[in-house]
C-alpha cells in the first residue's frame, strides 16, 4: 500500500478578500502562513515523512509546502514544480469578488462557474493585462489558459499524475503534493472516479492534509483528513458557501 498526501495551500490574501484568483499569483494571509505551519506540526506529530515533492508555480502552494516541510525539518526534501498542477484557470473572473458577482449574476450562475465540470468561466482576452501569456514561468504562450472548467484542468492534471507522480509513488518514494483547491479536486476526480455531478459538491479547505492510501495499482483505498475532521469539515463547507450573494 502507498500512502500519498495532498495539502491545499493555506488561506491567499485573495482568499480572504472572496476573490476569484485561478493563476493569479497572490501570496498567504497571516492565518495562510499558521496554517500551513500548523500541517506541518501536526504531519511531524504523527510520524510522517517524505522523499519527493510536487508543487505547482504559484507562491501560495510554494509557501505553503516550505512552511509545512520547514516544521518537519524538511525543506531539504526534493521539490518539483509544475504549471500542470496550478489552480482552474478563472478567466474573466479572476480578481473580482465571488459574493459580488453572485449578487449580479445570482448564486446558482455562479456555482456554475465555481464547480460545473464541463462550462468554462467566461474567457480573459490575449490582450488582457491579466492575461498570464507572457509570463516566462510558463512554458510557452499555449501552454496558458484563457479560461478553464475542470475538465479542462483534468486534462492537464491526470497526465502529469500519470506520468510523472504515480511512477515516483510506484517507485517508492513517498510523495507529498501542495496544489489549489481545484487542481485537487481535478486529481481526486480521477482516482476516486468521481462522477461529473457528483464532483460540483466537493470542496477543499486550506492547509488541512488530506491523506489517500493507494493500492498497488494507485487505485484509493480510502482517504481521510489529518487531525479534527469536524473542523476540515467544517471548512469544506465555507469554502462551498464562498458563492452565495
Ligand atoms: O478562486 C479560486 O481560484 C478558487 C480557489 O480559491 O476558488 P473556488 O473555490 O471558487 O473555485
Amino acid at each position: 500500500m502507498y500512502k500519498l498526501v495532498l495539502i491545499r495551500h493555506g488561506e491567499s490574501t485573495w482568499n480572504l478578500e472572496n476573490r476569484f484568483t485561478g493563476w493569479t499569483d497572490v501570496d498567504l494571509t497571516p492565518t495562510g502562513v499558521s496554517q500551513a505551519m500548523s500541517a506541518g506540526k501536526l504531519l511531524k506529530a504523527e510520524g510522517w515523512d517524505f522523499d519527493l515533492c510536487y508543487t505547482s508555480v504559484l507562491k501560495r502552494a510554494i509557501r505553503t509546502l516550505w512552511l509545512t516541510l520547514d516544521e518537519m525539518d524538511r525543506t531539504w526534501l526534493p521539490v518539483v514544480k509544475d504549471y500542470r498542477l496550478n489552480e482552474r484557470h478563472y478567466g474573466g473572473l479572476q480578481g473580482l469578488n465571488k459574493a459580488d458577482m453572485a449578487k449580479q449574476y445570482g448564486d446558482e450562475q455562479v456555482l456554475v462557474w465555481r464547480r460545473s465540470y464541463d462550462t468554462p468561466p467566461p474567457a480573459l482576452e490575449a490582450t488582457d493585462p491579466r492575461c498570464e501569456r507572457s509570463d516566462r514561468r510558463y512554458p510557452n504562450p499555449e501552454a496558458v489558459p484563457l479560461t478553464e472548467c475542470l475538465k479542462d484542468t483534468v486534462a492537464r492534471v491526470v497526465p502529469y499524475w500519470t506520468e510523472t507522480i504515480a511512477p515516483s509513488i510506484q517507485s517508492g518514494k513517498r510523495v507529498l503534493i501542495a496544489a489549489h483547491g481545484n487542481s485537487i479536486r481535478a486529481l481526486i476526480k480521477y482516482l476516486d472516479g468521481i462522477s461529473d455531478s457528483d464532483i460540483v459538491s466537493l470542496n477543499i479547505p486550506n492547509g488541512i492534509p488530506l491523506v489517500y492510501e493507494l493500492d498497488e495499482n494507485l487505485k484509493p483505498i480510502r482517504h481521510y483528513y489529518l487531525g479534527d475532521a469536524a473542523a476540515a469539515a467544517a471548512a469544506a463547507a465555507a469554502v462551498a458557501s464562498q458563492g452565495k450573494a
